[in-house]
């Protein structure tokens, strides 16, 4: 179902943990709420799963008004990093608890309840393990039952937050991976909320910036990427170096440096951003004068801190390790472009 959420407020004291958000999830989309630790993410989902109430606004599922509904009348699904399952029953209880504890007059039959288990457990890939209890299953094959059990309601949205979290890394991102096939086979409307951006970006059709309870920014992964709105999307998105400088007739200098780059940003004190992996060694004079302070090899790529002239920050520069290239040395002079930059006024 389709998901929107218009101007939604939330103050704790002093803090807006939510600002007059607006937000639109079309039905059958896999959105990321994406941002630091304290900018609102899991107010939203709070707020959209109907456990927490705002000050102001509304939450809308298709046509109905669903601001002032229970979180049992929104029959939202939900999974959190810690949504402990319960550990006396089984695998298959655990899945079926939705429908059990639903009034008699909306309660499937046994036989409904128990296909409906058995073609969950084929879904989440834990087929045999329908007679297991929670304790002898993997943190991963946990938070897959988690899912299931989200999804045997037939939930109008399906809300994660950071569900992967407490697993070690090799299980996240195969767990994230599931998820994309998961969320292709079911097309539920899914808000998945991680401050993890290599995550968001894999996972959903959109992301959503959140910073300090407002939307920084809402786009595709590759618009979120390649076009980031803002210093702050730039900077939390992937690595990034920024240059501080000035932008004249459409030219920006980097402080202390003769070489200037194209930019449509106004006039002004500005300052360029670009990835480590899209600057390129170039002849000196046709990029930024810089001193290697630092080489790492690691696997297939070399990584350089630089110290740029004029820069007060270092740079950090990556690039393949092709068996031509040798890895410069500390303290040699070289000269660096960017390929690949947004510049932002001040
Ligand atoms: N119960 C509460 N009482 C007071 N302040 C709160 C409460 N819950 C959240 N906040 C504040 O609201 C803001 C947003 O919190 P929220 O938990 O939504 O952020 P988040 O982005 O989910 O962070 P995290 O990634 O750490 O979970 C933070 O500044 C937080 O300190």
């Amino acid at each position: 179902m389709d998901l929107h959420i218009r101007q939604l407020s939330k103050r704790y004291r002093d803090v807006a943990a939510l600002d007059a958000v607006d937000l639109d999830i079309a039905s059958g989309e896999l959105v990321a709420l994406l941002g630091p630790s304290g900018s609102g993410k899991t107010t939203l989902l709070r707020v959209i799963a109907g456990l927490l109430h705002a000050d102001s606004g509304q939450v809308r599922f298709g046509d109905t008004d669903a601001t002032r509904l229970s979180l049992r009348e929104r029959n939202v699904g939900f999974v959190f990093q810690h949504y402990a399952l319960f550990k006396h029953m089984t695998v298959a209880e655990n899945i079926a608890f939705g429908l059990r504890s639903r009034p008699r007059a909306r309660r499937p039959d046994k036989a409904t309840i128990k296909r409906r288990v058995e073609e969950l457990l084929a879904l989440i890939q834990l087929a045999e393990l329908g007679e297991r209890y929670p304790e002898q299953l993997s943190g991963g094959q946990r938070q897959r039952v988690a899912l299931a059990r989200a999804l045997a309601i037939d939930p109008t949205v399906l809300l994660l937050d950071e569900p992967f979290g407490a697993l070690d890394a090799k299980v996240r991102i195969e767990l994230r991976r599931w998820l994309r096939r998961l969320h292709e086979q079911t097309g539920q409307t899914t808000l998945f909320v991680t401050h993890d951006q290599e995550e968001a970006l894999e996972l959903a059709d959109r992301v959503v910036v959140l910073r300090e309870g407002r939307i920084e920014q809402v786009g595709t992964p590759d618009e979120i990427y390649s076009a980031p709105a803002s210093e702050y999307v730039f900077d939390f998105i992937g690595r990034a170096n920024a240059l501080e400088g000035r932008v004249e007739a459409g030219q920006f200098a980097a402080h202390g440096q003769a070489h200037a780059f194209a930019s449509d940003a106004p006039d002004g004190d500005a300052r360029l951003y670009v990835r480590p992996h899209d600057l390129a060694l170039v002849r000196t004079g046709e990029g930024w004068s810089a001193r290697v302070v630092a080489a790492h090899r690691l696997a297939d790529r070399i990584t350089l801190e630089l110290d740029v002239v004029g820069q007060s920050r270092p740079l950090e520069f990556d690039f393949a390790a092709t068996p031509d290239v040798e890895t410069p040395a500390v303290g040699q002079a070289i000269a660096v472009a960017p390929l690949r930059y947004r510049v932002y006024p001040l």
